[in-house]
Order: C-alpha cells, then sequence, then structure tokens
C-alpha cells in the first residue's frame, strides 16, 4: 500500500504538468447531499472539515477525511487488483470491467477520475476510446445506468431551441456530436453511439485540458438502420428507419441553431457521420459555424504527419513527398480527407499546385481501384480517379492485390474499416515496394477492423517496415533485441489541439490554414533520430504536451488569417503581439487541471 501511494504521490506530482499552484475557489449553487451526488463538485470523503460545515455535509460522510493522493491510490489500488484478477478472462470482459470501474468513477467523482485518467493516459486511453469504447458502444443500451450528454431525437423536432436550455452548465466550449450512423469500423450503432462523443471528450478534458464543466457530448437520435438494434428489446433508440434527405438535415439544423443560440462560442466537432451527412454537413455548416469533422479533417492531419514521417523515415527530403506512390485503401470520409490533403502537401512541396496534383496516389474502395470509368462515382471520391489506361496493366477495379504488386508503392494506407484486408498476399507484395522503408498503416478502428495485425505487418512485409495503427497494437519483438515499434495514427493526436486552439484563439471558424498548421506541428514534433527507429509519433504519455503544441500553432495560424478574435481577457491585437513561446505559454495557462478546488456556496 505504501509503494502504492508513493507511486501515485510521485505521479500526482508529474502531472501537474500546466496547473496553477494554488486553485481559485469554485462557486457552487447547492449544498448538503446534492453536492455528494454531483460529480463535478462531488470530494467523496476528501472534503475538509470546514467546508463539510460550511455546505451543510457534516454528517453525511464518515467522520475521517481522506487526502486526494490517497484517494488516487485506492482506486489505482482497486484498479491493479481487477487487472490481476482477471488475468486469465477473455479479453472483452475485461476490457469492459476496467471500463465499469472508471465509469463508476467519472460518475461520482470527476476530479478524481480526470486525475487518474491524465496520470496514466496510455493505460487508460484503450479503454475510454478505443478499442474499448467500440465495444462500449456495442453493448450500451445493456449497460447503461446514467445518462451522460444530451440527446435530441426525430421526435424532438420544434423542441430543440428550448432543451438545449435543460443542460446545466452555464458555459459549454465543447461539443461532439453524433448520430451514430458510422460507429468506428462497426457500422449504425444509432443511439448507441453516444459512447463516442463521451470518449472523445474524455480525450478533450485529459489531453487538452477543456473543463468537464463545460463538455457535452450530444446524440442526434434519427433512427437506425441496424436491424438488430432494432429488434433488440433493449435498445434505447427510437426504433424507426433512419431519416434521409430534407427530414435528416433539418433536425441537425435544427440542433446547430440551438447550440449556437445558447453558447455562440462552443464548438461542435461532427464525429462518426456516415460518409455521405459527413461530407454534406461539412460544406453546409463550416462557413457559418465553429465546427469540423474529425473523421474527415482530424484523420487527414494525422495521416499526412504519419505520410511525412515514412518520407523522413527513408532518409529523403519533403520535397520527395510528391514522389511518394501511396496506394489509399477505403474511399470513406477518413480516407479521401487524408487523399486530399496530402494532394493539397504535395502541391506545396512540389511548388506547383497545377502539375503535382495527385501524381501518385492512388484510391481503392470495396469494388477495387478506382478510376474515371467507374460508374456512379461518388463525387468525393471523382478528384482521386485515375485516368483510363494510365496505369499500365491496372483496369478498374482492380484488386488490391493487382494493386500492390504492379505500383510497389512506397505506403499502403488502409482507412476501409475491414479487419483482416492487407492479406499475407498483399503484406509480402510490399516487400517488392520501391522504398527502402515501405509504409503500412492499418488505421481503421476498432483493433479488430484493422487492416492487419502488427505482428503480420513485420512477419510479412519485412522487418524494415515502418508500421501504424488506429488502435494501439504492442512492439513487436523481431528477436535479437530488435523490436519493431509501433505506431498509434489516430487522430487523437490532433483534434484535441483543434478544439482548443479555435477556442482561445476565438476565431469564428475553422480554416484549412488552422488545420494544416495542426498537422505541420505534430509532423514535425518528432526529431529525426526518432524517425530513423520507426517512431513517426509521439508516445500516448505525452499527449498532454503535444495538443499544448498543437493548440498554439492553431491558435498563430488564426491570427495569420486574422480569424482570431481572442479569449476571455485576451483580445485579438494581444494574440497578434504575442511570439511563438508566449502563444505556448498562453495556452498552457488555459488548460484545466484536476485538483480539488475550495467550494464556495451562493444561491
Ligand atoms: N485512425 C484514425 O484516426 C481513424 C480511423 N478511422 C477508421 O476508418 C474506417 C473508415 O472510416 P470512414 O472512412 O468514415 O468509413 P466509410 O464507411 O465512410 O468508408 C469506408 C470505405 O472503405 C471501403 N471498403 C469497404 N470494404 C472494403 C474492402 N474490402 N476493400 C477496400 N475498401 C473497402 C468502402 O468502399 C468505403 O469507401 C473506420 O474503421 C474508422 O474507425 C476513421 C477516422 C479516423
Ligand atoms: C478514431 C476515429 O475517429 C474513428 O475511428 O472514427
Ligand atoms: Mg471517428
Amino acid at each position: 500500500m505504501w509503494n502504492l501511494m508513493r507511486f501515485a504521490a510521485s505521479s500526482v506530482r508529474r502531472s501537474r504538468r500546466f496547473s496553477t499552484a494554488i486553485p481559485g475557489p469554485c462557486i457552487v449553487h447547492k449544498r448538503g447531499a446534492d453536492i455528494l451526488h454531483d460529480p463535478w463538485f462531488n470530494k467523496d470523503t476528501g472534503f475538509p472539515l470546514t467546508e463539510r460545515d460550511r455546505l451543510g455535509l457534516r454528517g453525511l460522510l464518515p467522520p475521517r477525511v481522506i487526502s486526494f493522493e490517497q484517494q488516487y491510490a485506492r482506486f489505482m489500488e482497486s484498479y491493479r487488483s481487477l487487472e490481476k484478477n482477471t488475468e486469465c478472462q477473455p479479453e472483452g470482459i475485461v476490457s469492459l470491467a476496467k471500463w465499469r470501474i472508471l465509469n463508476r468513477l467519472h460518475d461520482r467523482n470527476e476530479t478524481l477520475y480526470y486525475r487518474v485518467l491524465i496520470d496514466n493516459i496510455k493505460d487508460f486511453a484503450p479503454i475510454i476510446y478505443t478499442p474499448t469504447v467500440g465495444l462500449v458502444c456495442q453493448n450500451y443500451s445493456g449497460l447503461f445506468r446514467r445518462p451522460r450528454g444530451m440527446y435530441f431525437s426525430a421526435k424532438d423536432k420544434g423542441e430543440m431551441m428550448s432543451m438545449i436550455y435543460n443542460w446545466p452548465s452555464q458555459q459549454v466550449d465543447m461539443i461532439v456530436l453524433t448520430d451514430g450512423s458510422r460507429i468506428l469500423g462497426l457500422g449504425d450503432l444509432g443511439v448507441q453511439g453516444i459512447g463516442i462523443a463521451i470518449g472523445k471528450l474524455d480525450v478533450y478534458v485529459a489531453a487538452a485540458g477543456i473543463n468537464p464543466q463545460k463538455i457535452l457530448p450530444v446524440m442526434l437520435d434519427v433512427g437506425t438502420n441496424n436491424q438488430k438494434l432494432l429488434e433488440d428489446r433493449l435498445y434505447l433508440g427510437l426504433r424507426q428507419p433512419r431519416l434521409e434527405g430534407e427530414e435528416y438535415l433539418s433536425i441537425v439544423d435544427e440542433f446547430m441553431e440551438a447550440a449556437f443560440t445558447r453558447w455562440p462560442k462552443a464548438i461542435v466537432q461532427f464525429e462518426d457521420f456516415q460518409m455521405k451527412w459527413a461530407f454534406e454537413t461539412l460544406q453546409r455548416y463550416r462557413k457559418r459555424f465553429r465546427m469540423f469533422n474529425d473523421d474527415i479533417q482530424g484523420t487527414a492531419g494525422v495521416g499526412l504527419a504519419g505520410l511525412l514521417g515514412t518520407v523522413r523515415a527513408q532518409g529523403r527530403p519533403l520535397t520527395d513527398f510528391a514522389n511518394q506512390k501511396i496506394v489509399v485503401v477505403g474511399a470513406g470520409s477518413a480516407g479521401l480527407g487524408v487523399l486530399k490533403m496530402a494532394t493539397e502537401a504535395a502541391a506545396r512541396f512540389a511548388g506547383n499546385k497545377e502539375t503535382a496534383a495527385n501524381n501518385q496516389l492512388y484510391l481503392v474502395d470495396k469494388d477495387g481501384l478506382i478510376t474515371k470509368e467507374r460508374k456512379d462515382i461518388d463525387p468525393s471520391a471523382a478528384p482521386f480517379a485515375r485516368g483510363p489506361g494510365e496505369i499500365e496493366g491496372l483496369r478498374e477495379g482492380a484488386s488490391l492485390i493487382e494493386v500492390v504488386k504492379k505500383l510497389k508503392p512506397h505506403v499502403l494506407l488502409g482507412l476501409s474499416g475491414v479487419g483482416g484486408i492487407f492479406t499475407e498476399e498483399v503484406l509480402r507484395a510490399m516487400q517488392e515496394s520501391e522504398s527502402t522503408k515501405p509504409a503500412i498503416f492499418a488505421m481503421s478502428n476498432p483493433t479488430m477492423n484493422a487492416e492487419c495485425t502488427a505482428v503480420d505487418a513485420f512477419k510479412h512485409a519485412g522487418e524494415n517496415i515502418v508500421f501504424a495503427s488506429g488502435s494501439p497494437f504492442k512492439n513487436v519483438d523481431l528477436g535479437n533485441g530488435k523490436v519493431g515499434h509501433v505506431n498509434q495514427a489516430n487522430n487523437m493526436y490532433l483534434f484535441p489541439g483543434i478544439g482548443l486552439g479555435t477556442l482561445l484563439s476565438g476565431a469564428h471558424l475553422i480554416s484549412d490554414g488552422m488545420l494544416q498548421a495542426a498537422a505541420e506541428c505534430l509532423a514535425s514534433y518528432m526529431t529525426d533520430d526518432e524517425i530513423q527507429k520507426g517512431i513517426l509519433y509521439p508516445s500516448i504519455d505525452s499527449i498532454r504536451e503535444i495538443t499544448a503544441e498543437v493548440g498554439a500553432a492553431v491558435v498563430r495560424a488564426a491570427v495569420a488569417e486574422e480569424l482570431a478574435e481572442g479569449h476571455g481577457d485576451v483580445g485579438p491585437r494581444e494574440l497578434m503581439h504575442m511570439s511563438k513561446e508566449e502563444t505556448l505559454e498562453y495556452v498552457r495557462q488555459n488548460m484545466w487541471f484536476p485538483v480539488y478546488s475550495p467550494l464556495v456556496h451562493e444561491k
């Protein structure tokens, strides 16, 4: 126990990174048992005696006051013993048990919850985020105990403007919105998709230091086309097919109007919308509201950072990026987002927008290679279709293995949502890549949907590859003391910084320049030495540091584009006069950090 407490105390110290020394008081409008039942303010046994007197808590708690460090150690001890006691059980059962114990703390005491999350982010991210969050969404109706966030359904049409005022927080900075239509690679999960919005916002709090009282997960329940859920007696969503067309858009419109009427400075992150609505809503709202689509725009930046890393890993200058042959597998919101940003980057590096555009980028979907001969091609995919006969020996619809064998690409990047499609044969074909360090990105989530495992990638494609996956895999032991490094190429490296930078700049929209700055910041974060070892992204342990840097880069881009309107006491002129270091410090100072603040009651 003592050792554990020492560990806890040291990790508590370590994670004080961006906190202010003495927490200011926090105004609370409730007293007594109501405070104990409010996870924003509850300190459990940690309420000091004077506070118990002031807030009418005397007698409602056991007499001994337990320090924050002791509470922390107690939680970690129960978590570690759960781990030990479930060692031999199936992975899914263990992950859900871990999620439950974390979720119970989340429901009870958010300060302690977020502190353990920040300090143990590498261990806990796979529980509160991908892959376990996928399992949680799949089982949400059965796991449901308490609501979290807001639910707007097709039945609420005409009511949303008043409903939004039911949310108890006066200020909301960050909203993650989903309609549940494409949750990770798991398809349409209807109302159960709220779990992904909750998980993303947990990452916002942990990585970007957004105050948990100012976040809001939102589910737009417009029905589901998942027959299994419609027939499930426990299913908690609307039992009707999804709304389509104008009916659908009118629900999203109404929500956006309501949210921005109450909180004009909020930012809305669209998450896990099926492709047609992902693109349509982005186009519809991005000039009117502070919003972005994480799957298109967040993923694009993370993908681009990884692609630039692979150029550096080959010891080549970034200007060589336009010559890299990249095969993207999956022509959905994520794959097309990556291709668009990669095309723009290739054009920039080549210094000529006209000639460089998507010269070496290839797109494969469920029907094979996409060429201009494709019937009913989706307009968003059309710019990436190859011309007829452009690649000798490759026809419209050529299979993935044909494409890889013919092109010998530098990079094979999967965002298909289909587990295992980088088969042994495909991976072996990557050994013939023209690159000295071929790159395999199996970015689909959750783990079982990854295009290949890390072990298979190193086994079949060779030990000299660079590898990244959307959900975490362990590093691979290659024998003789050699290790195959596994990167996690997940938009979690960018969306928190995009949101934070937008908030602190006060930009009224999120421009391409701000997104590009975020991606470039991530791309330049790793040293050449790390890149040579195949390490393309920072460790999840340092996600708070990288998010601060990304946030600062976004603020500076907003200032440069004259979009920044300031935040709180800091006006646009002050932002404009900040040096790079001062901007970073400004961002760090504005990141919330979980400590118990003295509570002051006000009626
Ligand atoms: N690592 C990360 O940060 C991110 C990962 N993703 C993952 O990417 C995946 C796809 O997401 P979206 O693009 O939004 O989905 P989507 O449903 O819009 O697109 C999926 C695409 O994959 C293609 N596809 C399906 N089966 C295929 C096959 N057998 N071979 C080749 N292509 C095939 C489809 O034709 C479609 O073009 C999901 O698993 C999601 O979890 C998405 C966003 C971020
Ligand atoms: C990571 C993410 O946003 C996705 O898989 O959809
Ligand atoms: Mg997503």
